[in-house]
């Protein structure tokens, strides 16, 4: 079996490539880090390090590399000859990589009609749904068509918390021992592409929204709270009591809306939310919080961590989650410097004011009472600063 995956980075290494080889897939990662991709092609095998209470060191065998921008012809034959193409570039690389998987398809469809499933491994929702229409809209009529019959786009949700890496060996990833993969089988062609550990779910809804809006959410509390006390880590701003209370808080009002919509079981997501906070303290990790944070206008959005839980909690229970709202109000504030989107999200907070860029990023009105509420919390938090 072969696979081909876009992104050799964290997730891609540390998660995806390690899982598709232990299940029997030649691993093929396109990227455009040329370190990366020479250093696979000469070793053909990399390390994973598991950190938990003890730590585990893994080898993943058979795998290889190639540049998708240096080496176009080479991904497409890949893509042509596969069995799976995953990702995990991240959602605002998805359009960059649709062009070669569109040609790949079209080469495909020349020499055979096999199925062929492709799984986007990002942390949204309907990611390969949105790569999908990105890869049609560089297909020709005939290519859309052979792709209908014979290519199943499976949205997925994937977690495994891999932090930046720190080790000398540029391959290296170190990884905590959770991971969760749950792929929908709406759209299979055939028979689900076997992946070993990975969970096979009828409707991912459910299974996205509680991973998005408990893991995700609780980071996001974590991070963008953490950086306004200048902690460096996940870990250091969850040995915090006060932030750890507001992700506690938070992740009871996203947990209440998982359970109310989705009938999860209160006592379950209880304990997942106990899990997912045990991981967030993980001693053997050690996780940027600017990596966590990183991109503030996309998880600004009104489908992500942040505000689709509290529009949806606002709606369920006729009542503001302070929780969220100081999430919220605290990713407003995080002005990194070395985060593209804080920067562009800053300007725009000078320029329209909160209001602005709830309305121009969140999908939310003025008047809404989030709004009000995201404003009042931000203030606040501008004069504790102040003091
Ligand atoms: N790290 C995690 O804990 C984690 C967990 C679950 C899901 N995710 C999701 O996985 C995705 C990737 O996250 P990550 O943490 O691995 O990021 P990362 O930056 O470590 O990896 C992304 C990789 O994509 C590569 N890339 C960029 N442009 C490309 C292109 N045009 N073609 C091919 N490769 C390209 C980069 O060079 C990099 O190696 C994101 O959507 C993220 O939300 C991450
Ligand atoms: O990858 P992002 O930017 O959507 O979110 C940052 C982290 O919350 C995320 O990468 C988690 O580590 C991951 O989703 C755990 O499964």
């Amino acid at each position: 079996m072969r696979a081909v995956h876009f992104g050799a980075g964290n997730i891609g290494r540390g998660f995806i490539g390690s899982l598709l080889a232990a299940s029997g897939y030649e691993v093929v990662f396109v990227d455009v880090n040329e370190q990366i991709v020479r250093l696979l092609k000469e070793r053909g095998a990399y390390r994973v390090i598991v950190a938990g209470e003890r730590r585990e060191e893994q080898w993943v065998r058979g795998v290889s590399a190639l540049n998708s921008q240096t080496e176009r012809e080479h991904v497409m034959e890949a893509i042509a000859a596969a069995d799976l193409v995953t990702t995990a570039v991240g959602p605002h690389i998805l359009p960059a990589i649709a062009p070669v998987i569109a040609a790949g398809l079209e080469r495909r469809f020349t020499v055979h009609q096999q199925p062929l499933h492709v799984i986007a491994c990002e942390n949204m929702i309907g990611g390969t749904e949105a790569l999908k229409t990105h890869v049609f809209a560089h297909l020709s009529a005939a290519g859309q068509q052979l792709a209908d019959e014979h290519v199943g786009f499976l949205n997925c949700a994937v977690d495994r918390i891999v932090p930046n890496q720190t080790s000398d060996d540029p391959l290296a990833v170190t990884v905590e021992p959770f991971f969760e993969w749950a792929i929908e089988t709406r759209n299979v062609i055939g028979a689900v592409p076997p992946i070993q550990g990975a969970h096979f779910v009828a409707d991912l809804g459910p299974y996205i929204e509680r991973k998005l809006f408990t893991v995700n959410t609780g980071h996001a509390l974590a991070a963008y709270l953490g950086y306004q006390k200048q902690y460096e880590t996940v870990q250091e701003a969850m040995k915090d009591s006060d932030i750890r209370t507001s992700v506690e808080q938070a992740l009871g009002e996203s947990g209440a809306v998982l359970v109310k919509k989705h009938g999860w079981n209160e006592e379950e997501h209880r304990s997942y939310i106990e899990t997912t906070i045990g991981r967030f303290t993980n001693p053997s990790l050690s996780d940027d919080i600017v990596r966590v944070a990183r991109s503030p206008i996309r998880k600004l959005g009104p489908n992500d961590r942040l505000i689709a839980p509290a529009v949806q909690y606002y709606t369920l229970f006729d009542s503001v989650p302070s929780g969220l709202v100081k999430g919220i109000a605290a990713l407003l504030r995080f002005d990194e410097p070395s985060d593209a989107e804080a920067a562009a999200l800053q300007q725009t907070i000078e320029q329209h004011g909160i209001e602005g860029a709830l309305r121009q990023y969140a999908g939310l009105e003025h008047d809404h009472p989030l709004v009000v509420a995201v404003k009042e919390e931000y203030a606040q938090m501008k004069q504790m600063d102040s003091r």
